[in-house]
């Protein structure tokens, strides 16, 4: 290790963030029944330009009415580089209750994106004496985005979850793809008669893992947009924690389950993480620092693997 201390994360689950239009108040209900860790109630994409300030007004009103359970509830802003973005800080600040837990800003370009929403919402909680101070977490869909991807993890103590886009960084990146994350037709290896499909979102992944874990943040994956297809759902899941992502977002109730069973470590995998952690114990007590466990090594490090799979279980056991 460095002689900085890597950072812990926020100590809280996030295998699944579902997803819903703001303009669609009917599914509330069924959000806050589901499975899913984190809510995102949404004022951006999914919402047409007419419906910004009834879709706001939705929100405001279903984060006070609705029993919300022990989710954790965020709530995507518009763009910096749209007009509303403002007002839907002013208003959620200004008017939503406590039950407020985190504000998502999408399409962060620079550090300096995240300060300002960051100045404007520590006014309006100063100015209101709001109790709670709302966390932060931004989506990394933009070749700037990816850029910076390290300055943005680092700008504002309150950020606690960065996501990867596909739709809107494929588009950013000029990417020939209508897809929304997961396999990509034109995207693989060829030897001879084989073909092997590759994973065009793995380099985009592995730098947002690099830099939230440098910076005490959770790296999320974000949509998989054929919600018909869960086999391919399930690999682009299994692909993102393998790489240390801690859950993926559900933009369909059926992806919940999905998302949960693949980012809560299997009783498998925990009990082997167990037996690593005792057969360490053992070498300890011996005096070595390296032993064998079912014919492979397993040193210290292997103790630091096994207690991030045993602390991921623990921590979804707690909530
Ligand atoms: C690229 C991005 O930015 S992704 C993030 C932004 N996008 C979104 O938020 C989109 C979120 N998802 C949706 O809006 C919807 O799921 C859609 C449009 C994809 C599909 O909606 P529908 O056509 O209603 O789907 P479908 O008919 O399969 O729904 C089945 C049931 O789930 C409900 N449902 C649909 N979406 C949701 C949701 N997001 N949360 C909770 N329940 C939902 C439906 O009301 C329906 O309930 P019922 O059985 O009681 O009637
Ligand atoms: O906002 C999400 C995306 O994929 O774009
Ligand atoms: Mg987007």
């Amino acid at each position: 290790m460095s002689f900085r201390i890597q950072p812990a994360a926020p100590a809280r689950p996030n295998r699944c963030q579902l997803f819903g239009p703001g303009s669609r108040p009917a599914i509330f209900e069924k959000m806050a029944a589901s499975a899913a860790d984190v809510i995102n109630l949404d004022l951006e994409d999914s919402v047409a330009p007419s419906d910004k300030d009834s879709a706001r007004a939705n929100i405001i009103e279903a984060l006070g009415s609705i029993d919300w359970g022990n989710k954790y509830m965020s709530v995507r802003i518009n763009g910096l580089d749209t007009p509303y973005w403002y007002r839907d800080v002013v208003d959620l600040l200004e008017q939503a209750d406590e039950r407020l837990d985190q504000i998502m800003i999408p399409k962060v370009g620079c550090a300096e994106d995240v300060y300002a929403v960051d100045a404007l919402v520590t006014a309006i909680e100063t100015a209101k004496g709001r109790a709670k101070k709302i966390s932060f977490e931004v989506i990394i869909e933009s070749a700037a985005g990816i850029a910076h991807a390290e300055e943005i993890a680092a700008s504002s103590p309150r950020l606690q979850a960065m996501s990867l886009g596909a739709a809107d960084f494929a588009a950013s990146m000029g990417m020939q793809t209508t897809g929304i994350g997961g396999t990509q037709e034109n995207y693989y290896m060829q030897r001879g008669e084989d073909r092997h499909w590759s994973d065009p979102w793995h380099w985009a992944q592995a730098k947002i893992v690099a830099a939230c874990r440098t910076h005490g943040v959770l790296p999320v994956d974000g949509p998989f947009g054929d919600f018909s297809d869960d086999a391919g759902f399930v690999a682009q899941a299994k692909r993102s924690a393998t790489l240390g992502m801690v859950g993926k977002w559900a933009i369909h109730p059926k992806q919940i389950a999905l998302a949960n069973e693949v980012f809560t470590p299997s009783e498998e995998a925990v009990s082997e993480a167990r037996e690593i952690l005792a057969a360490m114990e053992d070498a300890k007590a011996k005096g070595e620092g390296a032993t064998v466990y079912k014919g492979r090594l397993v040193d210290i490090a292997s103790i630091k693997q096994a207690e991030v799979i045993v602390a991921q279980a623990e921590l979804i056991a707690a909530n």
